[in-house]
């Protein structure tokens, strides 16, 4: 393990995911329902069960026209029509024929005159002067423009949201293979935590790091979240709840616990059950004491600091990337934006500012006192990703709640 605490350390918070992204242990698949698996991660390139268009149809309500017919003068019959869910008409030798969007364009004909560009009668039509422009192929989308049958639609790893299950429905794909689900168990550590509803003395908190994951993980439909626990600083009481964890989970994510005190039993408890300890440390600010591990079966454990700004930076900058790549998920980068105001301020480490993005979607700093303010925590939209000693306005790596 390198040393991230010394001040020519190499870990930078995407090294740190890289260094476990080579570690961990891939779901494996399963074939489900196109309509239960909106927000799955596809495990099998999609290919194409057909040319998309299947072939040649009309862009547009008008005429199916020849080029001669385009300096005709006079008025062109109507001999018949082509509509969508019907087969188109055959034998077309004299006349057009009346067309409407998405129709097959039978082969006979050059191109579609829109409707609004000519005069009509229940039997003919007359062209208006603009349509005497029309060239080959106007309005016309040819068989395969968009995909030849057998190509592939979407890669293994798509994200399948609402615009890839459009592709896959279009192409007939009733079932789909996707990344099973990555089963998340929360434990979140200390004596002083009490639930939400219950009653708090001075020497007492309420947990809020729990719901804060419920909150990152609960509708993620790719990921499959055990109920929350808690437990108390009690070295053989974490080990007990990890290793019930570990029999039932991808990835085993703790808060508190993880620094310096005589109290936090996470390292050590992870180091029990035999865990690889892959950094404990990243020089970062909020969230420096870190941790991560992997099992031996590729399972990984995340420690987050408890302090509640610490814990959900760090799940969104660590946990959140890392899911994806536990489902071999085709790598988002976060968009980069600039700072207004920027502070002159430097640290000598990875600075997670929360901002606030404003309506020119700029980010703004939210003022805060540090990893124990809630109050700034919900004030601010995300955090923006500054490198060691960087100030100025950017553009900053960006990550959204
Ligand atoms: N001697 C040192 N002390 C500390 C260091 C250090 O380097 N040397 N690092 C500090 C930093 S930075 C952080 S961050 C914290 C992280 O400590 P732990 O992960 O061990 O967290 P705890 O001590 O258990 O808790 C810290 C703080 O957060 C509150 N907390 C804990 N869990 C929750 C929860 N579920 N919901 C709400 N709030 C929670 C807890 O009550 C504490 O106030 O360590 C520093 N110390
Ligand atoms: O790194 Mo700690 O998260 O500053 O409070």
């Amino acid at each position: 393990m390198n040393d991230p605490n010394h001040p020519t350390s190499p870990w930078t918070p995407a090294g740190a995911v890289r260094q476990l992204r080579d570690k961990i242990q891939r779901t494996s698949s399963e074939r489900i329902r196109l309509d239960q698996a909106t927000g799955r991660i596809l495990s099998t390139s999609l290919t194409a069960d057909r040319d998309s268009p299947a072939a040649d149809v009309s862009a547009m309500d008008g005429y199916a026209l020849r080029m001669q017919d385009l300096a005709n003068p006079g008025s062109l019959d109507v001999c018949g029509e082509s509509r969508p869910g019907h087969a188109p008409p055959s034998g077309s030798s004299q006349g057009i024929v009346r067309i409407f969007t998405g129709a097959i364009v039978p082969s006979e004909f050059d191109c579609v005159i829109r409707r609004e560009e000519t005069k009509e009668s229940a039997t003919s039509i007359t062209l208006r002067d603009s349509a005497r422009r029309a060239k080959h192929g106007d309005n016309i989308r040819r068989q395969a423009e968009n995909i030849s049958s057998g190509e592939v639609v979407l890669e293994a790893g798509t994200l399948l949201n609402a615009a890839a299950i459009a592709a896959a429905a279009n192409f007939g794909a009733s079932q789909i293979e996707v990344q099973k689900q990555v089963r998340v168990s929360v434990i979140v550590t200390g004596d002083e935590l009490q639930p939400v509803g219950q009653s708090v003395t001075p020497w007492q908190l309420r947990d809020s790091n729990g719901p804060t994951l419920q909150a990152m993980l609960i509708h993620r439909p790719d990921v499959h979240l055990h109920p929350v626990q808690r437990v108390i600083d009690s070295l053989p009481n974490i080990q007990t709840k990890l290793n019930q964890a570990l029999a039932i989970s991808d990835v085993v994510v703790f808060t508190g616990g993880v620094s310096m005190g005589d109290y936090d039993h996470v390292p050590a408890a992870v180091l029990a059950c035999g865990g690889e300890l892959v950094f404990h440390r990243v020089p970062l600010r909020p969230g420096k004491p870190i941790l991560a591990a992997v099992t031996k079966q590729g399972q990984l454990i995340l420690g987050l600091p408890g302090n509640p700004v610490s814990a959900a930076v760090g799940a969104r900058r660590f946990l959140l990337p890392l899911l994806a790549c536990f489902q071999g998920a085709v790598e988002r980068h976060p968009p980069a934006i600039p700072l207004v105001d920027p502070p002159s301020k430097t640290l000598p480490l990875w600075w997670l500012r929360l901002v606030k993005i404003d309506s020119q979607g700029n980010a703004n700093i939210v003022p805060g006192k540090g990893s124990g303010d809630l109050v700034a925590l919900a004030a601010s939209d995300g955090f923006i990703e500054q490198p060691p000693e960087a100030s100025g306005p950017g553009p900053w790596t960006y990550w959204e709640w």
